[in-house]
């Protein structure tokens, strides 16, 4: 596996507090360490609490629709965190309103200190985003996609090169860089999309379903990449998935979001064997699997609203994305 360099980056990596409730609460209040926005001197670097990402009373309405109803979220510096629920509890209005692509229209988010509200271009630096929607252009190269955004996301002309090809090979497509993307298949796809976030060398990757559509080769192969990054740069990772096992595997802690609150947070073991202890199994030596967990806490909201939880839409969106 390649290494990803961190040039231009801030991998200056801090101790983790560790001071999380379990409702995933934890973190710092609004109130505390918001940054000076009036001219005067904040009286220490605004992203030394711990955390990459600290939602507080985060509302976001489409009409009559509450998409997001009051979150409170603590993502912790250098953890993979993993945001599940069924379609529709609101994960990619919150991640948009994270990612500064929606306002904020009640309660506060904070991105390594900074204020998501007040401070977007200061937000935008520290972040790669891939989106569920296409963000390749079948019509370029691989390489081309990728300097695209690094012109986009201001690499220094002089480190754009070298910067382009240090994200293709972290996703190992240095082969096929000059190959028009429309000749990819959806795994490499996603992994030019990673590539595309990773090329500003982001303190915090937020991926929306990164492995949606694709086969489970593909979507290790995914991960492994994510992973490889990650390990190399200490970076941290914010994702969406359907996926349980991957959920199970590859993250730290998981949240589960219900109708646009967040009803559980945890490590995947911390879950499963709560769910163990409230039911009574915890000795079996049989822990519920983290679909229980979520059926348990969701309840019959999972089959109301979007049929089998982990019924993924296999075909949404990445199926035609490239052809
Ligand atoms: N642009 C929009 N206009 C109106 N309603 C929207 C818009 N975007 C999202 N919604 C609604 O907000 C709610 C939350 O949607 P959102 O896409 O955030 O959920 P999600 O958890 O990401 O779902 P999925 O897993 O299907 O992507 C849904 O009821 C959805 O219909």
């Amino acid at each position: 596996m390649r290494r990803y360099s961190t040039d231009g980056g801030d991998p200056a990596r801090r101790a983790d507090h560790g001071s999380h409730a379990p409702d995933g609460a934890g973190g710092p209040t609004a109130a505390e360490g918001r940054p000076e926005t009036s001219g005067r001197a904040a009286p220490e670097p605004p992203e030394a609490d711990g955390y990459a990402v600290t939602c507080t009373g985060l509302v976001h309405t489409f009409g009559e629709t509450t998409a997001v109803d009051g979150l409170e979220l603590s993502v912790r510096d250098g953890e993979v965190f993993g945001l599940l629920g069924p379609n529709g509890a609101g994960k990619t209005t919150a991640i948009r309103c994270i990612t500064t692509l929606l306002p904020v229209p009640a309660g506060t988010i904070r991105v390594f200190g900074h204020d998501a509200a007040g401070e977007r271009m200061a937000v935008r630096r520290l972040l790669g985003y891939v989106p569920q929607q296409l963000s390749a252009d079948s019509g370029l190269t691989g390489r081309e996609n990728v300097s695209l955004f690094a012109r986009v996301f201001d690499v220094p002309r002089r480190e754009r090169t070298a910067r382009v090809g240090q994200a293709l090979a972290a996703v190992d497509l240095t082969d096929a860089a000059d190959r028009l993307a429309k000749t990819y298949s959806g795994g490499m796809v996603r992994r030019l999309e990673l590539a595309q976030a990773l090329v500003s060398a982001p303190r915090l990757l937020i991926l929306d379903e990164p492995t949606i559509g694709l086969d489970p080769i593909a979507r290790t192969n995914v991960w492994e990449h994510i992973n490889a990054v990650r390990a190399a740069t200490g970076m941290t990772v914010l994702v969406t998935t359907h996926y349980m096992d991957e959920a199970d595997q590859y993250c730290d802690r998981v949240a589960l979001m219900h109708r646009g609150r967040i009803r559980a947070l945890g490590t995947p073991d911390e879950l499963r064997t709560g769910l163990g202890e409230r039911r009574g199994t915890a000795g079996n030596g049989e822990l519920p699997t983290l679909e229980d967990v979520f059926r348990d806490i969701a309840g019959s909201g999972l089959d109301d609203r979007s049929g089998e939880f982990s019924d993924v839409r296999s075909t949404r969106r990445t199926a035609s994305r490239v052809g």
